[in-house]
């Protein structure tokens, strides 16, 4: 029969093709070792791993490897506040869905301050947890950071404001950059839990390598009186980064963001004013209060030189979140790498956002708490809070030396 002619080799050439398995077998183990040596074969897909457990030494490698994926969640989970740290790691049980963006968030929904989902409840995927590549300013042109490398540190760097300046998307925007590590949720460590001392706040931060900047954002501190003072005691180097906006508008956010939040509070217009016919303004509104911006720097002056503080115009962050970015980065010491290739306009969100947010490859807009639509205000009201705001804005352009803008 034909097919029993084909099967007949003779045992010479049977055995050269058995050494020929062998030999090619002993090939890919050493190529696939390598490859493991240089912590690579962790990012390859699951499907090509498991087809090497049939040898005992593969299962061993495999084995590490995979505690070496539960050492990377762990390290991740140990960044969680701890307020938040008993949620559960099933998920994911709730997804925003609000960013268009990758990120899957495991347990209960939790938001931040800010509104914004609390980001240190986010767990990216797993082939995102690989070792971060670190700029080769600081670690060595193209290396790897090995595994669990890194300390706690106290920030040198913070974003102190202001409440609805833009807070949020300057700390997303500047987690892009690989010298950067960033506590995702707000501490409120120099104002509400100062108490809990400095461990307590160290213990919050992400890990870090030599020449990486630890950052956090916490709005509040630029309106806080003994925040100064506090972030001087931790380090007079802290760097220190305010977000304004017009004032104006600012204040409309605010009042936007608690009425998302209660609905029944009284108009805009009403809690303006002390006295709607005299046309007084209540400055123990904090929505307005806030928005006195020389006033505040007044207090921050007294512990910082100007040149420790940078001052973002919101605005421009919106317009030219390059622009901004780069001054940041200039502030910060930090190699320009964050530039306008990094942002595309999203006309539905209308805002700008990120091609790729920090641990992703997909894009990512902030959420629906920003950039929400504001109530229509009485034009007049809008008029007289110009006029009261127009002499705290001159006083806070000939102190800062940057025209804002808000009052052409
Ligand atoms: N890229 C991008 N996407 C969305 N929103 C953006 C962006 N850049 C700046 N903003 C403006 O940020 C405002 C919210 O400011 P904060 O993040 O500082 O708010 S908070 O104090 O942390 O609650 C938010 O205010 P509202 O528009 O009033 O919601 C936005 O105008």
């Amino acid at each position: 029969m034909a097919f029993s002619r084909t099967c007949k080799v003779d045992p010479l050439s049977r055995g050269i093709f058995r050494k020929s398995v062998v030999m090619l077998c002993s090939l890919l183990t050493s190529l696939f070792l390598l490859y493991c040596v240089t912590d690579r074969c962790s990012t390859l897909p699951a499907t090509v791993k498991t087809s090497t457990q049939v040898g005992g030494i593969f299962s061993d490698e495999l084995h590490d490897l995979r505690s070496l994926r539960r050492k990377r969640l762990l390290q991740k989970w140990n960044t969680l506040p701890e307020t938040v740290s008993h949620i559960s790691a099933k998920g994911p049980s709730h997804f925003t869905g609000d960013d268009n963006a990758s990120p899957v968030y495991y347990g209960p929904l939790k938001l931040g301050d800010d509104g914004e989902p609390v980001e240190a409840l986010l767990l990216p995927p797993l082939d995102v947890l690989s070792p971060r590549r670190v700029s080769p300013r600081f670690a060595g042109a193209g290396q790897l950071s090995p595994l669990g490398e890194g300390t706690k540190k106290l920030p040198q760097a913070l974003i102190i404001g202001v409440k609805k300046g833009g807070t949020r998307a300057l700390l997303e925007f500047l987690r892009v950059h690989p010298d950067i590590r960033a506590v995702g949720a707000e501490p409120h460590f120099f104002d509400r839990n100062y108490e809990n001392g400095l461990e307590w706040y160290r213990e919050l931060m992400p890990k870090t390598l030599e020449g990486q900047i630890t950052m956090e954002k916490t709005p509040s501190y630029f309106v806080t009186r003994e925040a100064p003072a506090r972030i001087s005691a931790m380090s007079r180097d802290t760097k220190l980064i305010v977000v304004v906006r017009d004032p104006v508008t600012r204040a409309i956010s605010d009042y936007t963001q608690t009425l998302s939040k209660k609905p029944d509070i009284p108009s805009f217009e009403s809690l303006t004013f002390k006295n709607r016919t005299t046309g007084l303004i209540d400055t123990s509104w904090s929505a307005i209060q806030i928005g006195i911006y020389a006033k505040h720097l007044d207090n921050w002056l007294q512990y910082f030189p100007m040149g420790q503080i940078l001052f973002v115009s919101g605005e421009r962050l919106i317009s030219d979140p390059a622009g901004e970015l780069g001054r940041v980065q200039d502030f910060l010491g930090l190699k320009r790498i964050i530039t306008d290739k990094h942002f595309y306009f999203n006309q539905t969100k209308g805002f700008p956002c990120l091609k790729k947010a920090e641990g992703s490859s997909k894009p990512h807009c902030l959420g629906k708490t920003k950039g929400r639509t504001h109530p229509n205000i009485n034009p007049e009201v809008v008029q007289r809070l110009r006029d009261f705001y127009r002499p705290f804005n001159m006083k806070f352009y000939q102190m800062t030396g940057r025209i804002f803008g808000w009052d052409d």
